[in-house]
């Protein structure tokens, strides 16, 4: 199987690695046979090779240098969307930054070029389908291509695998959680003692932070979140900027601990609730007991909560991920493509 990848930041690394220098590390993926053929940048330039780029050397040297370097084989300039439109490949991998104010651009148009090409995509990148997962499901179902993205939310935990899998005669009615790493571990680095801004700086060092990282403190990567999961698994209609939203800006160290004197904590809680004809997404810091589930999940960790109309509430956690269970989302999904399963 031939892929591009778009996006070589953290999780593109990551993936690098495990396919290439870690691989025999991990029994489950010796028959994965995944040849990259393009790799894409916005500011670091880009490789093509059709025989497969060397992606040790492509990580190490991104690592050592900040960037590919013209001495590399395939070294060349060519934007991603050119890429995803003219070269020959069986899966895009959409790893590059997530974007509010251009509505998931240019990542969805990426998407969508792949699409209509009839190729299969794989995006660890919410923007696209927090804003047009409708449209993008259609042109994958028109061109009997799959669309896959179980990493845009809470990593490789299987949420999407799981509703589309063992959930199959259930209505989604509600769902609520705690589902920006950023956030829940800057909340407990505040109660801790630290700062906002060390705490933000500590999200960027270990990788979780988006590459600006408002977009987490101010709720928008919770909200892209929640309308995935309500737009996938409850058939809602709606976007970002139609998310009650509050990030955690105004959360100060005064109501952290006045929340923990009442024994209770603050979380940056999402949810998504059928409303009538309409489902009701809010994203906002929220007063929890200290006996509630929600407040045991600590620092980068996640939850998810799923109530369906014929079984559940169903709860799904991820302790402390990081950066290899990003990578593990896009490649469950390149297995499923790979092997041709559910
Ligand atoms: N990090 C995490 O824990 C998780 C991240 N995600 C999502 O995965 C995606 C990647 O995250 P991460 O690797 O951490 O992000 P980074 O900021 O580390 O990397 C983003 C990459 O995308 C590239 N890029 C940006 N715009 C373009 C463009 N127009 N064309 C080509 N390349 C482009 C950047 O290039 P350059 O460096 O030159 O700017 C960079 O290589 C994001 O959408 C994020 O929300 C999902 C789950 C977890
Ligand atoms: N910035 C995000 C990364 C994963 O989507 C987060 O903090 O959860």
């Amino acid at each position: 199987m031939r892929a591009i990848l778009i996006g070589f930041g953290n999780v593109g690394r990551t993936l690098a690695k495990i396919l290439s220098v870690e691989k025999h590390r991990f029994q489950g993926l010796q028959d994965l046979d995944i040849r990259v053929v393009g790799i894409f940048t916005r500011t670091k330039g880009c490789l093509i090779d059709h025989e497969g780029v060397d992606l040790a050397s492509a990580v190490e040297t991104v690592e050592r240098y900040g960037r590919f370097i013209p001495t590399m084989k395939g070294y060349c300039d060519m934007e991603a969307q050119e890429a995803a439109q003219t070269l020959d490949y069986d899966v895009l991998l959409e790893l590059s930054t997530l974007s509010i104010e251009r509505e998931g651009e240019p990542a969805l148009s990426h998407i969508k070029a792949a699409l209509r090409r009839a190729k299969h995509v794989v995006s660890a990148n919410k923007g696209p389908l927090a804003f047009a997962y409708h449209e993008l499901k259609r042109l994958a179902e028109e061109k009997n291509v799959r669309l896959l993205f179980e990493s845009t939310v809470m990593d490789g935990a299987p949420v999407f695998n799981m509703v589309r899998n063992c959930l199959k005669g259930c209505s989604v009615v509600e769902i609520d959680g705690i589902l920006n790493s950023t956030t829940n571990y800057i909340l407990m680095r505040m109660e801790e003692g630290a700062t906002l801004q060390d705490a933000i700086k500590e999200a960027q060092e270990k990788g979780f932070a988006e590459a600006d990282p408002s977009n987490d403190v101010d709720g928008w990567d919770a909200a892209a979140k929640i309308c995935v999961l309500a737009n996938v698994i409850m058939g809602a209609q709606i976007t970002p900027r139609e998310v009650k939203r509050k990030g955690i800006k105004e959360v100060t160290p005064e109501d952290l601990k006045g929340a923990r004197q009442k024994n209770k904590c603050i979380k940056l809680v999402c949810s998504a609730k059928k409303r009538d004809q309409h489902v009701e997404a809010t994203v906002e810091p929220t007063l929890i007991d200290k006996e509630h589930f929600f407040a045991t999940v600590r620092g980068e960790g996640s939850v998810v909560r799923i109530k369906t109309d014929l079984m559940g509430p169903i709860m799904i956690t991820q302790e402390a991920p990081d950066l290899y269970d990003t990578a593990y989302g896009v490649i469950d999904d390149l297995l499923t493509i790979y092997r041709k399963t559910s």
